[in-house]
């Protein structure tokens, strides 16, 4: 059975005068997906989100939510939650009364549905406190609490746990996985941090500069990081044809400068060694290698290509 997409974007497109922040950038995003967008300050993840949710429009290119263009369907946005920046909170009042200006601006105020959002998003006991006095965490829970209100299928979230500390981040971690798996929403969350992001995404884009670099899947990014066995030699072409034949390896990839790296038998270095020592091939440096996703990431916006 074929997946509904959520969210279909085709070229977009967003020049600033004669600044380019966002270009070409297609990407879909299935139901049920946690989709993180990921990319260095300035590369242009709150723009496409700002794109998507209508707060800014596009150059060229175009996308659809819920497999309609938004200028076809003016409904599609009560599909849609948003937070993006500042969730626009009213200091000098407190959780509650905060989502209930926000319903009653809505048209949708029901004090039952309210108490509930509060307790899913853990400010259920929060009671009178105004929301200045409220923590990072508390404010971002909130905000999250608000973009709900209107029972969203797709929730768009720039940056949930910016500014947070490590509880904080993981209150917010644990209410996304919550949302997605428990209540079923797809979910596009943007960060500059690949680590936080890999806790519960299942799908990647990295954006470098405006430019989408790469889409991929939570498997696929821990496939690019396994484990290796990198090895230094004097001469790839005679060791390739070595680890080929001798010791039957067959997913390895040559680096530049006489570097290979080894996924297969990578667990039997002594073997790999004497076969390419008794066929003349000098091996230089032997070493286990594990990307962290933290260096895939820097490598794969950093000039450096990663293999
Ligand atoms: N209204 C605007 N006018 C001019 N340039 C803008 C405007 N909004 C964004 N930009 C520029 O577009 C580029 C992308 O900005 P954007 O905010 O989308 O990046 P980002 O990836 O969300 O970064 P950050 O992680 O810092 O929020 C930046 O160079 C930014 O300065």
């Amino acid at each position: 059975m074929m997946a509904e997409n959520i969210l279909e974007v085709y070229e977009l497109t967003k020049m600033y005068n004669h600044f380019t922040a966002l270009d070409h950038i297609s990407i879909t995003i299935e139901k049920g997906a946690v989709y993180g967008l990921i990319g260095q300050n300035g590369a242009g993840k709150s723009t496409l989100m700002k794109l998507i949710s209508d707060l800014a429009h596009p150059s060229s290119g175009s996308f659809k939510l819920f497999g309609h263009a938004p200028n076809d369907d003016p409904y599609v946005y009560r599909r849609v939650g948003v937070l993006i920046e500042n969730s626009g909170l009213y200091p000098s009042l407190n959780a509650f009364d905060n989502m209930k200006m926000k319903s009653l601006a809505m048209g949708c105020f029901n004090r039952a549905k309210i108490l509930n959002l509060l307790a899913l998003c853990g400010l259920k006991d929060c009671g009178s406190k105004l929301t200045k006095n409220f923590s990072m965490g508390m404010k971002q829970r909130l905000g999250i609490a608000m973009a709900l209100l209107n029972d969203p299928e797709f929730l768009i979230l720039d940056e949930p746990t910016n500014g947070l500390d490590p509880q904080g981040i993981l209150e917010i971690r644990n209410l996304l996985i919550k949302l997605n798996r428990e209540q079923g929403l797809t979910l596009l969350i943007s960060s500059h941090i690949l680590e936080e992001l890999s806790k519960i995404a299942t799908h990647y884009a990295i954006i470098k500069n405006g430019r989408l670099v790469e889409c991929l899947t939570s498997d696929e990014l821990f496939e690019k990081c396994k484990d290796c066995l990198e090895i230094h030699v004097d001469d790839s072409s005679k060791a390739v044809l070595c680890l080929e034949q001798q010791c039957g390896v067959i997913n390895y990839n040559v680096l530049a400068k006489n570097v290979i790296h080894i996924y297969d038998h990578y667990d039997k270095p002594e073997i790999i060694v004497k076969e390419l020592v008794m066929r003349d091939v000098l091996v230089y440096n032997i070493t286990m290698n594990k990307l962290s996703l933290e260096d895939y990431y820097l490598k794969k916006c950093g000039d450096e290509d990663v293999d």
